[in-house]
């Protein structure tokens, strides 16, 4: 079906159908502006990421409803990243206008997956024609009590620096779908991540991490927003980066650099953070209940740079440290 055939009004209609009722709603879509509740003496936490056609995704790689899920998996991840419970998401579509209804219907199943599987509400957004591809921007709100949320300004000289599940994935299957192949671990990591919030929840009610972000742009990238932040170094040990068996044996055919990949390539969703020293089985132990593993890959320093080591010690200088949109 045409998009003319509905118009404008006709999908936001068909997008609310979609939605059931959620918690702490007093008005969701249909009205200029939603009404929400938020828990007493909670804080409003609010993130906004845009996918952009050509830039963010590949028509001919993604099926609409993994678009849809990935579209509002990196939102949710940033919340996870302040160690927040993800709330209400307002959905912007600006939409070429020969993109069927069914490619925009499965689309909409998508979000509300992973919206029903996080505890999200779809409560409005906006919707308009594009000249120039598929634009998708979400805002999400989410909540948490003011101690418990983690900034990435709280690394100290001495912290642990960890990462959650493995690293290097969702970059081999960027690279993987850019050779022809549509399926496979990597691929399936790249089209359709996994926010890890109850692990954020879980760090943020321990009260366990002084610094977190979520890896979006790559490991050093991102490590390299809470060293700005908390105005320290770091040392890196590139031996304990953890990487997946499928990894292991994939990435050495598509990337000159593995560890490159791994350590550069972003959009792995995983949890970047920094613990008190001497806390790595406590830390293992929160972590391996939320069902996903944590590991130590190096420590916070004094200074304001990173350093890449290999297990003997020798520097290894880093090619590059990740995703930029303006990068040359
Ligand atoms: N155009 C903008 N206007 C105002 N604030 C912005 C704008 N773009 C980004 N920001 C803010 O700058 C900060 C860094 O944004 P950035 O997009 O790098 O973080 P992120 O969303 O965690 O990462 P990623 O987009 O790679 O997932 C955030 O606080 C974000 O809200
Ligand atoms: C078709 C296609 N080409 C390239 C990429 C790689 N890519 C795009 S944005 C980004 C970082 C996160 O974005 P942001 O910082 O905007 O959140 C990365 C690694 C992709 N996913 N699809
Ligand atoms: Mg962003």
């Amino acid at each position: 079906m045409r998009l003319g055939e509905i118009g404008e009004f006709g999908l936001i209609d068909r997008i609310a159908g979609k939605v059931a009722a959620g918690a702490g709603v007093r008005l969701g879509i249909g009205d200029d502006a939603a009404v929400t509740e938020t828990e007493a003496g909670r804080l409003l936490l609010s993130t906004a990421d845009m996918l952009v056609e050509g830039i963010h995704f590949d028509l001919s790689f993604t099926d609409p409803f993994r678009l849809g899920r990935k579209s509002l998996a990196v939102n949710v991840s940033d919340i996870a990243a302040m160690g927040g419970h993800p709330r209400h998401a307002l959905l912007c579509l600006a939409i070429p206008t020969d993109l069927p209804v069914e490619f925009l219907d499965r689309f909409a199943d998508g979000v509300i997956s992973l919206a029903e599987e996080f505890g999200v509400t779809l409560i409005g957004g906006d919707t308009c024609r594009s000249s120039s591809g598929l634009v998708i921007s979400i805002t999400l709100h989410g909540e948490q009590v003011p101690t418990r949320i983690i900034p990435r300004n709280g690394a100290r000289p001495g912290d642990d620096v960890f990462v959650t599940g493995t690293v290097g994935d969702s970059a081999l299957g960027l690279e993987l779908l850019r050779r022809g192949e549509r399926s496979g671990h990597a691929v399936e990591r790249h089209l359709n991540p996994s926010p890890r919030v109850s692990a954020g929840l879980s760090l943020a009610e321990s009260g366990m991490a002084s610094a977190m972000i979520d890896v979006s742009d790559g490991v050093l990238a991102d490590l390299g927003h809470i060293l700005t932040g908390s105005g320290v170094g770091a040392r890196i040990d590139a031996s304990l980066i953890p990487l997946s068996p499928y990894f292991s044996q994939r990435a050495p055919d598509v990337a000159p650099d593995p560890l490159s990949l791994a350590l550069a390539g972003g959009e792995d969703y995983e949890l970047l953070f920094t613990a008190a020293p001497g806390r790595t089985a406590e830390v293992e132990t929160l972590l391996a209940a939320c069902g996903v593993t944590a590991t130590r890959i190096g420590s916070i320093v004094a200074g304001s740079d990173v350093t890449v080591t290999a297990a003997d010690g020798t520097l290894i200088p880093p090619r590059r440290r990740g995703f930029n949109h303006f990068a040359p």
